[in-house]
């Protein structure tokens, strides 16, 4: 395992994993990885190395990082669907895993039948749901506001619609750890608000929720911590407004962000605001005020 001191100088307060404490109330962490790598074969390149994080219950960690980084692959290792190539993996609770294809196939199940399918491994091979086992798909569809679709054809929905039934489904499993790539990406405004008080709400019955996102305000929003993908052999995990400045957030998607604090209906919050550049129109009402320069990923503390 290569140390985490080899990782470039973090910043102050996004300490190399393994100096993080455990968990602050002193309970065993949900998941906790360490020294992890993974590439697809010895001819591609690593998408990632020496990754370590920790996990607690309550917790949501957020990823993030640019397309094509390794942000699946690397839930897909956590999910037991990759092998990781190096590092370890410890994880006690079975994983519930939202992936983010949400075409429907040829599927013509209804979506009572597709968030029941999330009790399977409570079954054995060709036993008939139980009444729980209703119950349970049932609770999740109410939690997720998916109910008044359960006669639906999961296959008529659209993608959005599919994502929350997913979502039931994972919830319905009973996993104490959910596991969910770019849970919000085909969400409006409203639905991504509702998934994100959903995973929090789940939070805080003490389960374990770890998700892949293109949003950070989203992870801004709802996560302690967060892992940043900065390059192939340099991924960082801190408490997310050390992690997610704008400097990192400019030099990791090449565009000026900047993160300021506004104020909400529920209060100050931070969020993360990128500069698209020229292809602001020629009549917008506000004039960019400063050129921001772009901090390069070498150049990151
Ligand atoms: N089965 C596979 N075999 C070989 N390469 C793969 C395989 N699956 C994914 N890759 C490659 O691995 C890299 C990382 O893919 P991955 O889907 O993990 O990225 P990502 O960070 O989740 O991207 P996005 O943000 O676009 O969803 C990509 O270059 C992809 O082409």
């Amino acid at each position: 395992m290569t140390a985490v001191s080899a990782l470039p100088t973090a910043p102050a307060a996004v300490v190399p994993a393994a100096t993080v404490p455990a968990s602050a109330a002193g309970t065993e962490p949900l998941m906790s990885v360490s020294g992890l790598g993974f590439r697809y074969s010895r001819l591609r390149p690593w998408l990632f190395r020496n990754l370590e994080f920790s996990l607690e219950r309550g917790e949501i960690l957020s990823i993030l990082g640019p397309n094509a980084r390794g942000k699946t692959t690397l839930l897909k290792c956590l999910s037991g669907l990759l092998k990781p190539r190096e590092g370890q993996i410890d994880c006690g609770p079975a994983v519930g895993y939202v992936p983010q294809d949400h075409g429907a196939g040829g599927a013509s199940f209804t979506v009572a039948e597709m968030v029941l399918m999330g009790r399977s491994r409570h079954l054995h091979a060709f036993q008939t749901p139980r009444r729980e086992d209703h119950e349970a798909a049932d609770a999740a569809m109410e939690r997720i506001g998916v109910a008044d679709w359960a006669q639906r054809n999961y296959s008529e929905l659209s993608g959005g619609q599919r994502q929350l039934v997913l979502i039931a489904r994972a919830v319905a499993s009973g996993s104490e750890l959910l596991i969910l790539d770019e849970p919000a990406s085909a969400l409006d405004l409203h639905n991504q608000s509702r998934v994100l008080t959903v995973l929090s709400g789940l939070a805080a019955d003490g389960m374990g929720v770890i998700m892949t996102t293109h949003h950070p305000d989203h992870a801004l929003h709802v996560s302690r911590n967060a892992l940043l993908f900065v390059g192939s052999d340099d991924t960082r995990w801190g408490p997310t407004e050390e992690l997610l400045t704008g400097s990192a957030l400019s030099a990791v998607y090449g565009l000026p962000i900047c993160t300021p604090t506004v104020g909400t209906v529920s209060g100050d919050r931070v969020i993360a605001v990128p500069d698209f550049g020229p292809s602001c129109r020629a009549d917008c009402p506000v004039p960019p005020r400063s050129v921001h320069s772009i901090p390069l990923r070498k150049d990151l503390p």
